[in-house]
């Protein structure tokens, strides 16, 4: 596969509603979107970092510089063009992985790359990566609310759509309480848990037990990216289950962390963790270890949504995802809406992605474009 170069575009697209989390309130997304041009076929990638390094230390101006400056040059050279032309996207993370971190935008090219080998080769992302069922359950997040009757609200919006799972965004002051209340109203059987991304320390064990009474399905992240030991220590002072979501960064450390007991599920991102083949290691590992998996979300357009839905088929995915219908997040997307039927999201069957940015509306919210030759 013959790399001609790569266009990096800017899009931004308003939230149908504010999005607050324990590290801030969103109401716009600010995404770097990839197009790999082959002498076969055109690729597409979605960088999902933040416009702000509060979910991780990423930011999209971050990632836009250092695919000009160092990624991209790299796939470039006799050597990345050599290797491509060899192994396609396969090759992508060796060639990269003398530069330290940007995970998220190694993970956009590295997708825009397997999405073109894909199309030009009539397969898609679900047979590429081993999907074994045809839809996926949508589970949804649900941000911190200024009160609890809006919770309760937006909450039975999301269930009578059909979503399969409801996760509460919490933070200090905003968990016990809407979690109980959730409870009380929606009855002990729906499918419930917690993400506090990060808002907590081991001083709030005692706290973070009270959750137990809920039967929750996991608490997702309590404490920082890095407190692995933190994290294994609170596992042992609480019987909700520990799912880890930003200290996941590779395989190797998805390794260190089960083995350590830090967590007996884990949320698996391929933006986080460097890209789709890098998420795949994860899932076989945590199937070979016993660990249910499932896939996080990270307000994709549906070009990430679409390859998320592809991985969330694998077999070890056994819980829903973060997957959501387009419309959980925009008015409009970028490409054919995916939408929620009956509790599931279809798995995209076309070549690659199985789905493309649809021009006009991919220009409406475009706010810059530049082309990267090879
Ligand atoms: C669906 C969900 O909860 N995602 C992240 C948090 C998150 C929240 C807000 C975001 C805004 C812009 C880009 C990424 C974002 C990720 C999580 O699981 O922790
Ligand atoms: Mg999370």
């Amino acid at each position: 596969m013959k790399l001609r170069g790569v266009e990096l575009r800017r899009i931004s697209m308003p939230l149908v509603s504010p999005f607050r989390t324990s590290f801030g309130t969103q109401t716009g997304r600010d995404i770097l979107i990839l197009k790999a041009v082959t002498d076969d076929a055109e690729g597409w990638g979605e960088c999902v970092a933040m416009t702000d390094p509060l979910y991780s230390s990423e930011y999209a101006d971050s990632q836009a510089d250092v695919l000009r400056r160092f990624l991209l040059p790299k796939l470039a050279s006799a050597e990345g063009r050599d290797a491509v032309a060899r192994s396609g996207a396969a090759a992508v993370a060796g060639l990269l992985h003398p530069f330290k971190g940007h995970r998220m935008a190694k993970a956009a090219v590295e997708m825009a790359v397997l999405d073109a080998e894909l199309r030009a080769l009539g397969r898609s992302f679900g047979r590429e990566l081993g999907a074994v069922a045809d839809r996926v359950p949508s589970g949804v997040s649900v941000g911190i609310h200024d009160t609890v009757p809006h919770l309760l609200e937006v909450v039975e919006g999301y269930l009578d759509a059909g979503y399969m799972r409801i996760k509460l965004k919490i933070e200090p002051g905003w968990d016990l309480v809407p979690v109980a209340a959730v409870r009380e109203r929606f009855g002990a059987d729906v499918p419930l848990q917690v993400d506090a991304n990060t808002a907590y320390t081991l001083r709030d064990a005692r706290h973070l037990a009270r959750l137990d009474e809920f039967d929750l399905l996991l608490i997702e992240q309590p404490l920082e990216e890095e407190d692995v030991l933190g994290h294994a220590e609170l596992a042992r002072r609480m019987a909700t289950p520990i799912c880890l979501d930003e200290s996941i960064v590779s395989a190797q450390t998805a390794a260190a962390a089960i083995t350590l007991g830090a967590c007996q599920i884990i949320n698996i991102k391929p933006g986080r963790v460097g890209g789709y083949l890098e998420a795949r290691k994860i899932h076989d590992l945590a199937a070979a270890h016993g660990l249910a998996v499932w896939c996080g979300g990270m307000l994709e357009t549906g070009i990430g949504r679409a390859a998320n839905v592809a991985l969330a088929a694998l077999p070890g995915f056994t819980l829903p995802g973060d997957v959501s219908a387009s419309d959980r997040f925009y008015k409009t997307d970028i490409t054919e809406p995916i939408v929620i039927e009956d509790g599931h999201i279809a798995v995209p069957t076309g070549p690659g992605l199985g789905v493309t940015p649809i021009p006009d509306l991919l220009d409406a919210v475009t706010t810059s474009t530049e082309w990267i030759a090879f």
